[in-house]
């Protein structure tokens, strides 16, 4: 039977199962979850024929909050003995795909397949090659997900570029630059590659932009803002990294970023500010509905309980500022590779409305 795998970070497995739940039960597909604490990762079987792979095509994978990657394919038991023939004639039954990507879960027990993974990966891309199951010059082909649970149960699944997240397992491989003041500088990098399309960086990432970052210091998210060529005022009491100060793009304000008020319509906004979601997204509902910037991205850490629950309400009060300001935008949300306990929010006004009176 063919199911959706679903990686997530450990310990938020109730949340992908209940988004999920609430995703299939609205498209009108039957389905359960099966989830295992701190496993990172979530089976979501569907019991009628085809309606995993229905299911995969009427969700947009940019919608899902807690999921990093996923797939639809079937497990297979696989002997020690020859674990390559199995997957094979797994391939065999599925689509021609266009690349392999060799998974684990992401959990010391996952880590603990690295040899094993290491050891397969050529042989598996041999065969797969020579079978003609794998066909690199078929770029729009679905990607083959071959994902160990263990040495003798794998689990064989495909996605899909347009649909998918673009790394094995969800992970993308950044480096923290040299120079940039702190290891957080990854999220906003990363946040860009989940919410904007590669080909509209150089628009919606232009030199010259404005940009506000509130909880700046020491300036990691600032360093990628002045590395976009961006004009930055940067909201912290606390101090700045002196070489982003060099620039000669930054503005150090030492204020309250919840008090600051920009003097006109900036590009961007970012907040990185740990504290209460609801704060968080009242915040960002403030700066989105009355036009103090073009697009945002803000952090919700979230508490213990009822974290899909406590997402799902702060976009639902960012959306309702921005129907009662008559303002069209997009909302996205997902928990990144670098998100712990918190989601990162992107919205970007697509028509603007009638302003509130600032
Ligand atoms: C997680 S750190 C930000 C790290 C930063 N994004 C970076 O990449 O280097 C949070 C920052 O928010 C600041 N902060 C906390 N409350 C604030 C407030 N009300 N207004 C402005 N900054 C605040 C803290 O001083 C701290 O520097």
């Amino acid at each position: 039977m063919q199911e959706l795998l679903l990686h997530c970070r450990a310990g938020f497995e109730g949340e992908v199962a209940a988004e999920m739940q609430d995703i299939a039960a609205m498209q009108g597909i039957a389905g359960y979850a099966i989830a295992s604490a701190n496993t990172a990762l979530v089976r979501f079987v569907c019991p009628a024929e085809g309606d995993a792979e229905l299911l995969m095509r009427q969700i947009d994978f940019s919608q899902l909050i807690f999921a990093r990657q996923w797939a639809v394919g079937s497990w297979l038991d696989v002997p020690p003995g020859d674990r390559i023939s199995p997957i094979i004639t797994a391939c065999s039954k599925g689509p021609i795909a266009s690349t392999l990507w060799l998974e684990t879960a992401d959990t010391n027990d996952g880590k603990a397949m690295a040899a094993l993974t290491k050891k397969l990966g050529r042989p598996l891309e041999t065969a797969l090659t020579k079978t003609r199951f794998v066909r690199p010059a078929k770029s729009d082909a679905p990607r083959l997900h071959v994902f160990f649970e263990s040495g003798e149960r794998i689990f064989v699944g495909w996605s899909w570029a347009d649909n998918a997240a673009p790394w094995p397992m969800g992970i993308p491989r950044l480096k923290v630059p040299r120079d940039a003041p702190s290891r957080s500088t990854l999220k906003l990098e990363e946040a860009w590659h989940h919410f904007i399309p590669r080909d509209e960086w150089d628009a919606r990432l232009a030199p010259g932009m404005t940009a506000v970052d509130l909880g700046a210091a020491p300036g990691g998210w600032t360093w990628q803002l002045v590395n976009r060529h961006m004009k930055v005022t940067a909201v912290d009491n606390g101090p700045m990294a002196r070489s982003l100060m060099d620039s000669g793009q930054v503005e150090h304000v030492e204020a309250d970023g919840y008090l600051f008020k920009p003097k006109k319509q900036v590009n961007w906004m970012v907040c990185d500010i740990v504290d209460k979601p609801a704060r968080s997204s009242a915040l960002l509902a403030r700066w989105v509905s009355r036009g103090w910037c073009r697009e945002a991205i803000i952090n919700f850490k979230l508490p213990m309980k009822q974290r899909y629950q406590e997402v799902l309400s702060c976009l639902e009060h960012v959306q309702s500022a921005l129907d009662e300001a008559d303002i069209t935008a997009s909302i996205a949300c997902k928990q990144l590779y670098t998100d712990r306990e918190e989601v990162t929010c992107h919205v970007r006004i697509l028509r603007a409305g009638s302003y509130r009176a600032a």
